[in-house]
């Protein structure tokens, strides 16, 4: 074989490749899934691997899998998540990413925001607020089906959550991008302590666990986000105001 003729015969092969996103899907991780999500598999990862949270679970696998399963979703997916430390806030968000993207955290459309670790100085809010907004904006015009987790939104400064907010309304679309198939994760500790007078309560009036409905819960986070006019409280209530499934 001629040196020419291989060469083009590679050019060729390898314009293929990469012209045709099937093929080049096979081998790098691709914005359109590989796998469109299981509905079974998120029940049986949850089942097997998230133990004593029999709400969340149920809230997540109806969210998460009606949400991707829906071609064209009206808002974004907004799921924000109360609980103490190491209840499984950001393991059950890591469940979610790797059901939607075989990297999971470490996919290039997943992203995940610290509060204190992004966004450390109240003073440099207005530059975060610029950066996080270009930030949303260039990713979920990259990749629609982006995931953006923010953690710690306790601590998150109220005018920050504020910059989120225009992405997750009924738009069709925000400057031209739509983020409609984006989803939005919000983890948080407050409220924790009403969650666990709830438990509490329960378990002393003899009852399961499992006996605790969402609504129970739903009032109690309520409750503790109006009866408290605090910073916190303020973020909370602007947190659980952007979600739709808390
Ligand atoms: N409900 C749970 N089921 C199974 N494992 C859990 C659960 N909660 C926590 N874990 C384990 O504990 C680890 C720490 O939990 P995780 O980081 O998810 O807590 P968190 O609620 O996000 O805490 P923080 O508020 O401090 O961020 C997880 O990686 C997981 O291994």
């Amino acid at each position: 074989v001629e040196p020419i003729s291989l060469g083009l015969a590679l050019a060729g092969v390898l314009t293929g490749y990469i012209s045709y996103p099937r093929l080049y899907c096979l081998f790098a991780e691709c914005c359109s899934q590989k796998r469109s999500l299981s509905r079974e598999a998120l029940q049986k990862d949850l089942d097997s691997k998230l133990f004593g949270q029999h709400l969340a679970k149920k809230v997540i696998l109806n969210a998460v899998a009606g949400f991707i399963s829906n071609p064209k979703p009206k808002k974004p997916l907004t799921l924000s998540l109360h609980g103490w430390t190491g209840t499984g806030k950001n393991f059950v968000s890591k469940i979610i990413a790797e059901n939607i993207y075989e990297g999971g955290l470490n996919s290039d459309y997943v992203h995940l925001f610290v509060a204190t670790l992004h966004f450390p100085h109240a003073s440099n809010i207005t530059l975060y607020k610029d950066q996080l907004q270009l930030w949303i904006r260039g990713n979920v015009s990259a990749c629609a089906r982006s995931i953006f987790i923010f953690d710690e939104m306790d601590k998150m400064h109220a005018g920050l959550i504020d910059a989120i907010k225009p992405f997750l309304d009924y738009y069709e679309l925000v400057d031209r991008v739509s983020y409609q198939k984006a989803i939005f994760i919000f983890l948080s500790n407050a409220g924790a302590e009403r969650i666990t007078d709830v438990a509490l309560d329960f378990w002393r009036s003899g009852k399961q666990r499992e006996d605790i409905k969402l609504k129970d819960m739903e009032h109690a986070l309520s409750v503790s986000v109006f009866n408290n006019k605090n910073k916190i409280a303020d973020t909370t209530q602007k947190q659980t105001k952007l979600a739709s499934h808390v």
